[in-house]
């Protein structure tokens, strides 16, 4: 029935709630034509906004692992044909974790955009968020899992808050390899520990696996993909863009 209702020429609204940030994006087909990232406060008023400046949003696309208000999905389900991805979602990949109803929706909605935007090929999903998650398919298209880290600014955090000592610091790019004082020293430990960690996880896979297609995403992709010496695909936008390959998959698959 869904798929009778199903315009491709009118715009799709794709929603992505993080534990950090909401990111939002408008499709006109398969060009993104705007873009947003908000916390969660603002979502409400944001996401009325888009509706207002983008009259022809007929359909919309959510994902979440984070928390968000019911006013939101309500507002979604008035204002358009709502496509909640979820466990229950079909995907087009073979699920093969061992804890399916466990894995977080944004790490299915990514496998999912690698598996439709990167065809026939092993690839890794590198999302440095709030957490970083590492997630792996195969050419055969089979979702093996990955790994989970803590992400910049829970490192920071954590340093602060389980020491008595150590200052609150944000995110900088270390002065020096050898840190030198106690707040360079904290920016080598975590930008360095970060880049190795990410280094060394693209190397052990390609022992593997040795023609891999890595895609980097994420709040702190930009700053990362400067600092990878492996080739990877760095794309900000991955998540939306899967969202709106998986939206399109699971109407074309109904
Ligand atoms: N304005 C910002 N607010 C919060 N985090 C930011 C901001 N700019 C960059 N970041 C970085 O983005 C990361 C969160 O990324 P994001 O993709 O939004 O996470 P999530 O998908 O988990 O909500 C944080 O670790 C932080 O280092
Ligand atoms: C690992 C995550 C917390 C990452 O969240 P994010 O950094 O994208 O906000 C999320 O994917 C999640 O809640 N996962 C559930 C556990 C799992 O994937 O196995
Ligand atoms: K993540």
């Amino acid at each position: 029935m869904y798929l009778c209702f199903h315009n491709k020429e009118n715009m799709l609204l794709a929603i992505d709630v993080g534990n950090t940030r909401i990111k939002v994006a408008v499709f006109e087909k398969h060009t993104l034509l705007f873009q947003d990232v908000f916390v969660k406060e603002e979502a409400r008023k944001k996401i009325e906004n888009i509706f207002k400046n983008f009259s022809e949003i007929t359909e919309s696309v959510f994902s979440s692992v984070g928390k968000i208000e019911n006013d939101v999905l309500e507002l979604l389900q008035k204002s358009s044909r709502l496509n909640v991805i979820s466990s229950e979602t079909n995907f087009p990949f073979e699920n093969k974790y061992a804890t399916p109803k466990t894995l977080g929706v944004d790490r299915m909605v990514l496998a999912s955009g690698a598996t439709l935007l990167y065809p026939n090929q092993n690839r890794l999903i590198i999302d440095a968020g709030t957490c970083i998650t590492y997630d792996f398919v195969t050419a055969e298209d089979v979702y093996l899992g990955g790994a989970i880290s803590p992400g910049f600014r829970l490192r920071y955090e954590a340093l602060h808050n389980y020491t008595a000592k150590l200052p609150l610091l944000t995110l900088e790019q270390p002065e020096h390899f050898i840190g030198n004082s106690t707040d360079s020293s904290i920016h080598s430990g975590v930008v360095n520990g970060i880049i190795n960690e990410i280094e060394g996880f693209i190397n052990r896979y390609r022992e593997q696996y040795q023609v891999l297609t890595v895609i980097l995403t994420g709040g702190d992709a930009e700053f990362l993909a400067k600092n990878i010496k492996n080739t990877i695909f760095a794309n900000s936008n991955f998540l939306l863009e899967s969202l709106e390959a998986i939206h399109h998959y699971t109407i074309d698959n109904d």
